[in-house]
C-alpha cells in the first residue's frame, strides 16, 4: 500500500507556469502538501503568489506542468476528463469569494441540484439541502431566490451547496473576502463548525489573519513553493 493511501489531498512537487507572449510566469515551483482527513489548513500569502492556481490545481480544474495531485490516493494525473468530473463531483467542494449561485433557482435548489447530477434522489437531495440549510441557520431562505438573500447568506447556501455530495474535500478560495467583518466571522464559524462536523478536510485561502489563526495550519506561498507557518509568527506574514 502506498504512504498516500487514504490523504484526502497530497500535492508533490507541483508546478505551474504561464505564457504571456515572450514572457514565461513560473507560478508554482514544486510544491508540496498534504492535507489530512479533518484537518483544516489555512493558505495565507499575497496577492498573485499563486493561490488561487494552487486550488484549481488541486480542485483538478486545471493540470500541473510537473508534479503530481493525488486525491484520496490517486494520481489524478493518470485519470481521463470523465474520470476528473467524477472525483470533483463526488470528492471535491468549492466555495469561491463570489457565491456563483445559479440566480434562478432557490436557495434549496442550488443545494439539491449538485446532488441530483451525482444521481441522488430528488426526494433525499431535497432533505440533505434541508438539513444543511437548517444548520447553517437559513431555514427561513429556503425557497428564496439569492437574489433576495443577504451577502452573508448567499454566501453560507454556496457552503452547504459545496458541502451537499459530502466531499472528501473542501476547497475555498477567499470565502468569506467580499463580506463585512461581523458577516465574515459568521459565515466563517458556521463553515468550520460544519467542516469540523463533517471532518472534512479544507484548505482555505484567506487574507484575514485572525481567521487563519483558527485553523489546524497555515501554510504561505514563497517562491512557487508552500512553507508552513508557525502560529506564533503568523502576524508577521
Ligand atoms: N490564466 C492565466 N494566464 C496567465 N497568467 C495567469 C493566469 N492565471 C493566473 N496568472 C498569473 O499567475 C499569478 C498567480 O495568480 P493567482 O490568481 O493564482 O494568484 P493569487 O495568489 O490567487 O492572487 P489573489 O490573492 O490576488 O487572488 C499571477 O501573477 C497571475 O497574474
Amino acid at each position: 500500500m502506498n504512504e498516500h493511501h487514504s490523504l484526502p489531498l497530497h500535492l508533490e512537487g507541483v508546478c505551474r507556469s504561464y505564457r504571456s507572449g515572450e514572457e514565461t510566469l513560473h507560478v508554482l515551483k514544486g510544491a508540496d502538501l498534504v492535507l489530512r482527513p479533518g484537518e483544516i489548513v489555512a493558505l495565507v500569502a499575497p496577492s498573485g503568489t499563486g493561490k488561487s492556481t494552487l486550488l484549481h490545481l488541486a480542485g483538478l480544474l486545471e493540470y500541473p506542468d510537473g508534479g503530481r495531485v493525488v486525491i484520496d490516493g490517486v494520481d489524478a494525473g493518470r485519470l481521463n476528463d470523465t474520470q476528473r468530473t467524477e472525483i470533483r463531483r463526488d470528492r471535491i467542494g468549492f466555495v469561491y469569494q463570489f457565491h456563483h449561485l445559479l440566480a434562478e433557482f432557490t436557495a434549496r435548489e442550488n443545494v439539491i441540484l449538485p446532488q441530483m447530477i451525482a444521481g441522488v434522489s430528488r426526494r433525499k437531495a431535497k432533505t440533505r439541502a434541508d438539513e444543511l440549510l437548517c444548520a447553517f441557520g437559513l431555514e427561513h431562505r429556503l425557497d428564496h431566490l439569492p437574489g433576495k438573500l443577504s451577502g452573508g447568506e448567499k454566501q453560507r447556501v454556496a457552503i452547504a451547496r459545496a458541502l451537499a455530495n459530502r466531499p472528501r474535500i473542501l476547497l475555498a478560495d477567499e470565502p468569506t473576502g467580499n463580506l463585512d467583518v461581523q458577516t465574515s466571522d459568521t459565515v466563517f464559524d458556521a463553515l468550520i463548525a460544519m467542516v469540523r462536523d463533517h471532518g472534512v478536510a479544507a484548505l482555505i485561502a484567506t487574507h484575514n489573519m485572525d481567521l487563519a489563526v483558527r485553523m489546524d495550519r497555515i501554510v504561505t506561498l514563497r517562491d512557487g513553493k508552500l512553507h508552513e507557518v508557525a502560529p506564533p509568527r503568523a502576524e508577521t506574514i
